[in-house]
């Protein structure tokens, strides 16, 4: 079972372009779709396609259409009471599968929503193999929020998994001592915000990433899942590192693509996989939603780890 949280959902809307955007222009878009998202949402999403059971833990109002969508799609979505509108996020994709994405602050959480999914999450921690926190913090929530959220979860029989970015990744980073995650992800930008280096050398360049992933590992998380887009990911764990290619694929929207990711991680670890084989699923998951419009998260038929070659990076740990 995994639980996740996604305390900022969207609506993503997908504008598709039949030529690539031009900032200042009017152009007419072929198609505009709407899908319920964010980044716990759409690990759920994965989850039950596979056949493993997940639940959502998301703020919204009960008859909200978000939620009406999740349950018509089969996903066990249990949202904590939110009176303000949920988000919508724009993303607009350019024939070449160049992807912009404009992400909305969110409505402001008040104390008693945010102190509502930590409760909805400590009653279903029990059951979980993995609690996933993903996803942006709403506007109203403490940078620290979670930080503090995994060093509450720490005392329960589930692993954590956190995939964030900007401020509540750096709190979180600088609180590792007071409990880290089991699992992170980040990707080049976000691996670059706390280790001070070049975002594009450390997407592009393996070694430079599972170094910085290695930061990590030495102060207390068992797993580092850096993506690195075109370039794939690298797995850091204080046994090894490896670093996974894509097999070719034609991109035609990049959203969901870390989050189909991070499920693939997952999944090879429920299904007891050794690290190379978690992160060729991982990859595998990846370049599949990559081949996907808007948000839309694969399904097992459409991955194929078996076109992803995995190398041993022979990092030096321990040192
Ligand atoms: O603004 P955040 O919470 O960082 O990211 C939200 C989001 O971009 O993440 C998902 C893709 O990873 C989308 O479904 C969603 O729009």
């Amino acid at each position: 079972m995994i639980v996740t949280l996604t305390p900022n959902p969207s609506h993503d809307r997908t504008v598709t372009l039949t030529s690539p955007l031009v900032p200042g222009a009017v152009q007419r878009a072929e198609s505009v779709i709407s899908q319920a998202g964010g980044k716990g949402v759409n690990i759920s999403r994965a989850s039950v396609a596979a056949g493993i059971p997940s639940i959502a833990v998301l703020p919204a109002t009960k008859d909200d259409p978000f939620v009406l969508e999740l349950l018509t799609a089969g996903i066990d979505c249990r949202p904590v009471h939110h009176g303000g509108a949920l988000r919508v996020n724009i993303t607009i994709s350019d024939p070449d599968g160049t992807t912009t994405k404009l992400n909305s602050p969110g409505p402001t959480a008040t104390p008693e929503m945010l102190a509502g999914l930590v409760e909805m999450l400590r009653r279903r921690a029990a059951s979980a193999d993995w609690i996933v926190l993903a996803g942006s913090l709403p506007p109203g929530a403490p940078v620290e929020w979670y930080a503090d959220l995994v060093a509450g979860l720490r005392g329960s029989s589930a692993r954590i998994a956190v995939d964030t970015s900007d401020a509540p990744l750096r709190a979180l980073v600088e609180r590792l001592d007071a409990g880290a995650p089991h699992l992170m992800k980040p990707n080049g930008e976000e691996l670059a915000s706390f280790t001070g280096g070049d975002p594009d050398l450390l997407e592009s360049d393996p070694e430079a990433a599972a170094t910085a992933a290695l930061t990590l590992v030495d102060r207390g998380v068992d797993a580092v899942l850096a993506t690195l887009g075109p370039h794939g990911a690298v797995l850091v764990t204080a046994a090894g590192a490896w670093h996974a290619t894509p097999p070719p694929t034609s991109v035609v929207s990049t959203v969901g693509a870390g989050d189909s990711s991070l499920f693939g991680y997952l999944l090879g670890d429920i299904r007891n996989r050794t690290p190379d084989q978690r992160l060729a699923l991982a990859v595998a998951y990846g370049s599949a939603a990559a081949g996907l419009p808007g948000t839309t998260i694969p399904h097992p038929s459409q991955v194929r780890p078996e076109l992803v070659s995995v190398r041993d990076l022979n990092l030096t740990l321990g040192g």
